[in-house]
């Protein structure tokens, strides 16, 4: 491209950034004015959507004249349409797209829009939708399964297990997470990383914290109900094992859902290879899954667990079960990078997988790096 595409779509992100939510809002009036069935397909509140548009727009716009990084765009264009699969979007819903896109661009840009930038502006576009639809047309699979809430119990006030059996085998590897929509929050998707591999009967085990102020994860907490029917989409993510390696594995909090499926598969396995893990918590009774975890190690003699809480006593509202009093798996006190470096051991050709909070991720990520991990070694899900 040349560096009169790079000048054009520049000027258009100048002139659109000026006001993006006026753009983005305009931009949704006009879709749905034309085509009202359309806002059937999102949310009852778009501001998430409108942010995530514009972001895309933005995207686009800046690595269209960029050759050197258009794997890349292709590669994300390739999965934004295998992740609007789920929402019923058709070809003609593409077209409809395109065209309220370029109009609402063009009275944006007022009379800086003629014949030569629409052209520029509609070939980074056309190039948009087109990628989006192949992908969505060659992906494998259906575009989304329903799965029955078979059983659901609480863990503590904010902590659920929810099981579910799918009507049919799901494709995502251990360690992935999955789009969900729950009945009670029509259209709206959340990730949550299985904490068992996938299986052919379709049988599927979630582990959700009610976050404050979260709408999805406090339903399910509180009103998920074995009969509850829900909808899983796309799988991501990347965490994964490579058996040639030993492998150190940290997880914080429900962060150990992703991992457990890992250990899970590892130990269908006989080459398994030697597998530490670190499992943190803030207080003791925050550590759920304990039996689960000391009895893969007793039948797994590749595994080790390390259980790490930032405070030895438990608060007195603690409502969590009182599990971990009772299982002797080792526990040390700290962060789980002090835990992890403190241990005493070279953790410097290991393959790294983290799992939990963005905080913690980056937390823990930065003092292992400063202590010699190499970056190449880690994996994580984006935080
Ligand atoms: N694939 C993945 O990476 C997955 C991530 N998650 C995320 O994991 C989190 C789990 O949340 P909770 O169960 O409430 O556990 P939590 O966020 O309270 O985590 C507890 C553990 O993380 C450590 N930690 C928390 N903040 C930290 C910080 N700023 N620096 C260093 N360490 C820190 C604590 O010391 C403790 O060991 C959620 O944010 C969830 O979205 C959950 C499942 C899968």
């Amino acid at each position: 491209m040349g560096t009169h595409t790079r000048h054009v779509l520049v000027q258009v992100r100048d002139v659109l950034n000026a006001d993006p939510d006026r753009f983005t809002s305009n931009f949704y009036l006009r879709l749905f004015a034309k085509n009202p069935e359309l806002r059937e397909l999102f949310p009852a509140n778009m501001g998430h959507q409108r942010a995530t548009l514009f972001r895309v727009i933005e995207y686009v716009l800046e690595t269209v004249p960029d050759r050197e990084n258009h794997p890349r765009l292709l590669e994300f264009l390739g999965q934004l349409g295998r992740d609007h699969r789920k929402y019923g979007v058709t070809e003609e819903n593409y077209h409809q797209f395109f065209d309220a896109l370029m109009r609402e661009i063009a009275v944006t840009m007022g009379d800086r829009w003629d014949e030569d930038v629409a052209n520029v502006v509609s070939q980074a576009f056309m190039l948009t939708t087109g990628v989006m639809r192949g992908a969505a047309h060659s992906a494998p699979g259906p575009a989304t399964w329903s799965a029955t809430v078979a059983e659901k119990y609480r863990l503590s006030r904010d902590l659920a297990v929810v099981r579910l059996k799918s009507s049919q085998p799901l494709t995502f590897a251990a360690g992935q997470y999955l789009e969900v929509q729950i009945p009670q929050w029509p259209r709206i998707w959340r990730h949550y990383s299985p904490s068992i591999p996938p299986n052919p009967d379709g049988e599927i085990e979630f582990h959700v914290r009610a976050v404050p102020g979260g709408t999805v994860s406090n339903s399910i907490v509180t009103e998920t109900q074995a009969g509850d029917v829900w909808k899983l989409a796309q799988s991501h993510g990347t965490l994964h094992v490579d058996t040639d390696r030993e492998i150190l594995m940290i997880a914080g909090g429900t962060g150990l859902a992703p991992l457990r499926a890992l250990l899970i598969e590892l130990s269908f396995r006989a080459d398994a290879p030697p597998v530490h893990l670190f499992y943190g918590a803030r207080y003791p009774a925050d550590l759920y899954d304990l039996s689960r975890l000391w009895r893969m190690v007793a039948t797994n003699p590749w595994l080790s667990v390390t259980t790490v809480v930032e405070d030895e006593t438990d608060p007195w509202w603690s409502t969590a079960s009182e599990e971990s009093g009772r299982i002797t798996l080792e526990r040390v006190q700290g962060q789980l990078a002090d835990a992890v470096l403190g241990y005493g051991k070279d953790w410097t050709q290991h393959q790294v997988l983290l799992a939990g909070s963005p905080e913690m991720i980056a937390t823990t990520r930065r003092r292992l790096l400063i202590a010699g991990l190499p970056a190449s070694k880690m994996q994580h899900d984006p935080v």
